[in-house]
């Protein structure tokens, strides 16, 4: 299932925050958004996943959703959105505990998530009880236990420090290189965003419209590897020398507002 932005615009009553802004997330594809702060990269995603109907242009599914998908497009947040009081297996249960599936069928679902991101010897345990990135983890397997054919991520590890993100990018590619899920990687971290994308979207200072995409070379799960690091980092470089002066001017506009 292919996930299409096509033209899409927004504003917020007098604040024009998207100009035209169109591409498209294929099967297996990751997609990262980029962008100065406050350039639109959340609003682009409430967009995508159905929160919020633009001002111009439309989201649009094409092709059939995987076999046994409860929900074709799901939101990964930053901040985890856990419930404290439920324990891992119940938070990663609870998008299916309105849908059709029988309890046998809840629990597979459940468990398959859970082997998925290495949960399964935590499933009795609390949110608070566990690390930022083990949250993490259980934020990711309840977006995978609806089976989404796109997973849109809002700086899903943003929250998180550098080691810890460095281990759950190196998930993210183990989980990724089934090739089935589309994905729309938000993030400030041009790191982030090259380990990761297949295609970055890099946007303008606000109204967001598109500056550049820039596909990113080799195959991801090498992109650890310390030869490819270096070019990585060339891209990462000329990502930021691209968007370096909006990002200044959008934090000066933000400390000013
Ligand atoms: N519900 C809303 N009503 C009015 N203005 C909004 C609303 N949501 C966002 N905005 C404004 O729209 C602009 C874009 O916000 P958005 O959160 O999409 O940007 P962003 O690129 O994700 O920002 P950041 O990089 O800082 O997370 C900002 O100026 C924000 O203040």
């Amino acid at each position: 299932m292919d996930l299409i932005a096509a033209n899409i615009s927004h504003r917020f009553d007098a604040l024009e925050v998207l100009h035209d802004v169109s591409f498209t997330v294929g099967a297996g594809e990751v997609v990262a958004v980029v962008g100065p702060s406050g350039c639109g990269k959340s609003t682009l995603l409430s967009i995508l996943g159905g929160l919020l109907q633009p001002s111009g242009g439309q989201a649009m599914l094409r092709g059939a959703a995987p076999n046994g998908s409860l929900n074709p497009v799901t939101f990964v947040f930053q901040d985890f959105a856990l419930l404290p009081w439920a324990s891992v297996a119940e938070n990663v249960a609870f998008p299916l505990l309105h849908t059709s599936l029988s309890t046998p069928q809840r629990a597979a679902a459940v468990d398959d998530a859970l082997h998925r991101t290495g949960l399964v010897d935590f499933r009795a345990v609390y949110p608070k009880q566990l690390s930022g990135g083990m949250r993490q983890r259980v934020g990711i397997a309840r977006g995978l236990a609806v089976r989404p054919a796109i997973l849109l991520m809002d700086e899903p590890l943003s929250a998180l420090d550098s080691q810890t993100r460095e281990l759950l990018m190196e998930d993210f590619v183990k989980l990724l290189a089934d090739g089935t899920m589309g994905v729309v990687y938000v993030t400030h971290n041009l790191e982030e965003a090259v380990r990761l994308a297949d295609r970055i979207v890099v946007l303008s200072r606000r109204p967001g419209r598109i500056r550049k995409v820039v596909s990113v070379p080799g195959a991801r799960r090498s992109r650890g590897d310390a030869a490819a690091r270096s070019q990585l980092l060339d891209l990462q470089n000329e990502l930021w020398s691209l968007i370096r002066t909006e990002a200044i001017d959008a934090e000066r506009e933000v400390q000013h507002a």
